[in-house]
């Protein structure tokens, strides 16, 4: 399909997607997903595939051979998997799952599988993750920690700004008296090329509240985690 890329004129922070004309004309939005629409996703599909054409194509491989002709289109549909946190909000995942509750022990959710893809290389890191928070008066659905955790690590990142965005989450809809989170990772770049450290693993956290200040709290969490 024919595009005319029209360039944006906002900065890089307040841009909600570059402009494109699809051949009729018409504009489309694209990336930055909230307002995708099916059009849409097809024209993202077909550009993806066609720069995984180029890939296939200038490694040497023939992208005419059997198993290689509907890799492009395959591989677009996975990366746009592996990316697909672009299209969720904090508002939307979390919907209305907040709850009233007189409680002000430590909720932990541990051992949260999480793979994502590094913006320096895009290959995975993979790991997994703990959520840890002090509640003020409101508890939040067990399932959105995870959903949480699964936004935030589809998109580029590097381990420790995931990390930290989702303590900002749980900080910016809970308000609790504190949130502890880590992260426990294998970079394949790191793995597969580079310095090629098989068994080498990145340990990120990030601590908030009472879990900053009082090494006692932060120590129960650590221990928590640490146990079967
Ligand atoms: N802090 C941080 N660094 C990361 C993460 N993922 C990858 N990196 C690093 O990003 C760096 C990029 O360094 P460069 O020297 O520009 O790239 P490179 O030549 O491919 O580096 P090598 O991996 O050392 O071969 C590397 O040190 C990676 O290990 C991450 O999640 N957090
Ligand atoms: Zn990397």
């Amino acid at each position: 399909m024919e595009t005319k890329k029209i360039k944006c004129d906002k900065t890089k922070e307040n841009c909600n997607g570059h402009l494109q004309l699809d051949f009729n004309g018409n504009e489309l939005k694209i990336f930055n997903g909230k307002e995708i629409s099916e059009n849409n996703k097809e024209l993202q599909t077909k550009e993806i595939s066609s720069a995984y054409l180029n890939i296939i194509n200038s490694i040497g491989e023939d992208s005419s051979r059997q198993g290689l002709l509907k890799t492009p289109e395959r591989a677009a549909k996975a990366i746009l998997h592996f990316t697909k946190g672009y299209n969720e909000t904090l508002q939307e995942v979390v919907k209305d799952a907040i709850f009233d509750e007189n409680t002000d022990e430590l909720v932990l959710v541990k051992d949260i599988e999480m793979f994502s893809l590094c913006e320096h290389h895009l290959v995975p890191f993979m790991g997994k993750v703990s959520v840890g928070y002090l509640p003020n008066k409101k508890v939040l659905g067990l399932s959105k920690i995870a959903r949480i955790v699964e936004m935030y690590s589809r998109r580029l990142q590097v381990q420790e700004r995931l990390t930290n965005q989702i303590a900002d989450a749980l900080q910016e809809i809970l308000n609790p008296r504190g949130v502890a989170v880590i992260v426990e990772a294998t970079h394949m770049c790191m793995v597969m090329r580079g310095v090629e450290k098989f068994n080498s693993k990145t340990v990120s956290s990030s601590m908030r509240g009472e879990f900053r200040t009082n090494p006692k709290t932060r120590e129960e969490f650590f221990h928590l985690v640490k146990s079967n």
